[in-house]
């Protein structure tokens, strides 16, 4: 039998994309093992969709597969799938802020947010924050947190997260790069229950700069810091030529891998595993978890999108937020 717990509390995301179809598959294929509410504006939910409104995270303490519990959140208007609203921009953002506000409060368990659309909170609200790790950075108070993207097959972190290309040896720095490295450990420790974490560290330049002749950052402070860390107890690698640590053999010989840039981490893992795939935000003082996948603007309300990645990251969620 259940007991009442604290719930997980889902973001509804970006309207007009997947988000509220997948929330929803994921309550109808989780509901009788895991308490969850869904907070945003009941009319962006596919209309088969049971639900209830609540007035507390309290009320969806228990697993409720009769109806999605639903913490209300005014939009104004009904969504259309794949055309984002302005007019919806700041409500998807002020859900997130809710959210994080609940599982602060110990009202939930942990956050687990649908897909945003980065350039629509921009122009409809002036969404001043790449992505939610970074906004969520800031409403917590913290100043480092690091992106990780879990699956059964691969752990990966990219050092740098949602920046331009031409940015990324600038703003990769030791500082930065030690900073990773220590919170991705202590999470892979506490959160993953890995008792000595193994991470393989990827090179910035092809084939790890070769030996200087294609980039120095390898030689000049990559490999440095690698050996320092390495002295003060870390089990890393590298750094690694990043075209050939993901093939299945090396990856039996990390726990998880940090790649220097948002796509060297992103591709492995979207290619290997898509529909698994889960984003774990670390260095957080709460759980947050999210798809690995975005709005899908090209199939939003046509009954296409695979839940699948929603359902690994409430089911990551739960299993996080509960042992803390
Ligand atoms: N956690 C988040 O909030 C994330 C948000 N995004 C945002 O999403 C927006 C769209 O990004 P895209 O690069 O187009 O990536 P996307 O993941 O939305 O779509 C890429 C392709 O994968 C397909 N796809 C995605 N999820 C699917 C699912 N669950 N089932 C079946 N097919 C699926 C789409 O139909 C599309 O063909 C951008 O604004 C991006 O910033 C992207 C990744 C994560
Ligand atoms: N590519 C991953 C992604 O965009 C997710 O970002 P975030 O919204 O979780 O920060």
């Amino acid at each position: 039998m259940s007991t009442a717990a604290r719930p997980v509390a889902i973001t509804c995301g970006e309207p007009a994309g997947i988000g509220p179809e997948i929330a929803a598959r994921a309550w109808a294929a989780l509901a009788s093992d895991i308490p969850m509410f869904w907070i945003g504006d009941p009319r962006h939910l596919p209309e088969d969709v049971p639900h209830r409104v609540i007035d507390t995270p309290e009320a969806a303490s228990m697993p409720s597969a009769d109806a999605l519990p639903v913490l209300p959140h005014d939009f104004g208007s009904a969504a259309l799938p794949g055309v984002a609203q302005p007019g919806h921009a700041q409500g998807v953002i002020d859900v997130i802020a809710r959210a994080v506000d609940l599982v602060q409060q110990g009202a939930a368990s942990a956050v687990c947010t649908a897909p945003i659309h980065k350039k629509a909170l921009q122009d409809g609200a002036g969404f001043a924050y790449p992505g939610h790790t970074e906004y969520l950075a800031a409403l917590a108070g913290v100043d480092d947190v690091v992106m990780m993207l879990a699956s059964e097959q691969l752990r990966v972190v990219p050092a740098t997260i949602h920046i331009a290309l031409d940015q990324v040896p600038q703003m990769l720095t030791p500082t930065g790069l030690r900073r990773t490295i220590e919170i991705t450990a202590e999470s892979l420790r506490d959160r993953f229950g890995i008792a000595r974490p193994r991470i393989a560290v990827a090179g910035l330049n092809p084939h790890a700069g070769e030996g200087g002749s294609m980039g120095r950052q390898e030689i000049d402070w990559i490999a440095p810091l690698i050996l320092e860390m390495q002295g003060e107890g870390y089990a890393l690698a590298g750094p690694l030529p990043a075209d050939t640590m993901f093939h299945a053999a090396a990856r039996q010989s990390y726990d998880a891998a940090i790649a220097m840039y948002h796509d060297q981490a992103l591709i492995p893992i979207k290619t290997l595993d898509f529909d698994r795939g889960v984003n774990v935000t670390l260095g957080l003082p709460f759980v947050r978890t999210s798809p690995d996948h975005g709005t899908a603007f090209d199939i939003a309300g046509q009954g296409r999108a695979n839940p699948t990645s929603m359902i690994e990251a409430i089911k990551l969620a739960w299993r996080m937020g509960s042992s803390t």
